[in-house]
C-alpha cells in the first residue's frame, strides 16, 4: 500500500552526486539475508528489533536513565566530523585542529539544551554506549529487543562478536560525514527519519580517505557541500546509494562501506541505536579479491610503510617513486 509520506525532499541537503536507491525488503523476506550475505545494504522493515524502545524520546530516556553522564559532542557546524586523536603521532596531533569537542553531560541537561537550542548556537549529537549501568528502565527496554532475530542474522552470516550499541540522539539537521567503519552494521531508527549517502568500497579512488595514520583516518577528505575537483577529480565518478530510514525501520550498512548521513532538516531530533559487529573469519581466499579486501591491503601497506620510514612526510615520495612512470 502507498505510505504515507511524512517527509519531502526539500528536508534532504542536495549534493552533485548521482543516487540510487538502496532496496527495502520485509525481514522474513529472503532476499534480506541474500543482499546481506552479498554485503549489500539493504532496509529491513517489520522487525521489531526496538520495538520496544519507540517511546525513547528525550524526557522518557532523562526519566530512566541513571545520574550517568552521556557523551555529547559540540560542533560549531551542522557537521559531525569524527577523529581519533590518541592513536595519532605527537608531530601530527600538532598540526591538528579538532572540528569538534565532547563534553560529558546528563541527559536532563541535553533534553534542556536541546529545547533551548537557538540559532548561532553550538550544535550538539549525543552519543552514549548503552550498557547495564544506563538504568533499569533502558536496560528493560533494551532486553526486550528483538534479540531473536538480530542473533540468528549474526549467525547465519557467521558475523563475529556484536561489539557496542550506540545510542545516538542528533538535532535536526546533522550531517556525519562520509567515512567508513570496520565492523557490520545494522543501524536501528527510532524516532525521527534519517537520510544515508553511501558507497561500496571498490568506490576507493573516488573518496579519497585520509592517510591512515591521520586523526580523521577512514574518512573522506571529499567535502559533499563544496567539492574540490581539482584534488579530487574522480569524486564526479562517484554514484551514492540512498537510504532514508525512519521509526522501526532496520539499515544494514556493510563493512567498510562509505556512509553519510544526516537527519533531516525540520524534521525534529532523531533517536537511533546501531549494533556494530566483528567481520567474520575470512574462509579461504578467493581471486578476484573484493573491493574491501583491496581497501585492507592498502591499510595494512600504508601502516607498514609508517612503520619502516618513520617520517610521515617521507610516504608520499616514497610511493610516487615505487609507481609514477613503473605502475602507471
Ligand atoms: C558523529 C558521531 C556522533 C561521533 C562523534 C565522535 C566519535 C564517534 C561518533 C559516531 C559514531 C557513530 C555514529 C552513528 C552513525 C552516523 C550517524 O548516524 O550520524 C555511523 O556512522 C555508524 O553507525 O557507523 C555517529 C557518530
Ligand atoms: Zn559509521
Amino acid at each position: 500500500m502507498e505510505e504515507r509520506r511524512v517527509w519531502d525532499e526539500t528536508q534532504l541537503r542536495k549534493y552533485d552526486v548521482p543516487l540510487v536507491y538502496v532496496p527495502k525488503y520485509r525481514y522474513d523476506d529472503p532476499k534480506v539475508q541474500e543482499l546481506i550475505s552479498a554485503n549489500k545494504p539493504v532496509i529491513i522493515t517489520g522487525s521489531e528489533l526496538v520495538a520496544s524502545a519507540l517511546n525513547w524520546d528525550v524526557d522518557y530516556l532523562k526519566e530512566h536513565m541513571n545520574n550517568s553522564n552521556c557523551t555529547v559532542i559540540f560542533s560549531k557546524n551542522h557537521k559531525f566530523k569524527y577523529f581519533d586523536d590518541k592513536s595519532v603521532r605527537p608531530d601530527v596531533k600538532a598540526k591538528f585542529v579538532p572540528p569538534t569537542r565532547k563534553v560529558g553531560m546528563k541527559m536532563a541537561e541535553f533534553a534542556k539544551r536541546l529545547r533551548e537550542w537557538k540559532k548561532g548556537d553550538e550544535r550538539l549529537y549525543l552519543q552514549q554506549m548503552l550498557n547495564n549501568t544506563v538504568g533499569p528502565g533502558i536496560v528493560h527496554d533494551f532486553l526486550r529487543f528483538h534479540w531473536d532475530w538480530i542473533n540468528s542474522l549474526q549467525k547465519n552470516m557467521s558475523w563475529g562478536p556484536l561489539t557496542s550499541n550506540l545510542l545516538l540522539i542528533a538535532m535536526e539537521g546533522n550531517v556525519t560525514p562520509c567515512h567508513y567503519d570496520e565492523q557490520q552494521n545494522l543501524f536501528a531508527q527510532i524516532r525521527g527519519f534519517k537520510r544515508f549517502i553511501m558507497f561500496p568500497p571498490e568506490q576507493f579512488e573516488c573518496l579519497y580517505p585520509y592517510p591512515v595514520y591521520h586523526p580523521h583516518d577512514r574518512q573522506s577528505q571529499v567535502d559533499f557541500e563544496r567539492p574540490d575537483y581539482m584534488k579530487f577529480p574522480k569524486f564526479k565518478g562517484a554514484v551514492g546509494h540512498e537510504a532514508v530510514i525512519g521509526p522501526g525501520d532496520v539499515l544494514y550498512i556493510p563493512i567498510y562501506w562509505w556512509h553519510h548521513v544526516e537527519s533531516l532538516m525540520r524534521g525534529g531530533y532523531t533517536v537511533s541505536v546501531n549494533f556494530w559487529y566483528k567481520a567474520g573469519p575470512t574462509e579461504k581466499i578467493e581471486y578476484p579479491l573484493k573491493g574491501y579486501q583491496k581497501v585492507a591491503i592498502m591499510r595494512n601497506v600504508e601502516k607498514m610503510l609508517l612503520e619502516a620510514l618513520h617520517d610521515p612526510q617521507e610516504l608520499g615520495p616514497l610511493l610516487r617513486a615505487l609507481v609514477l612512470g613503473r605502475y602507471t
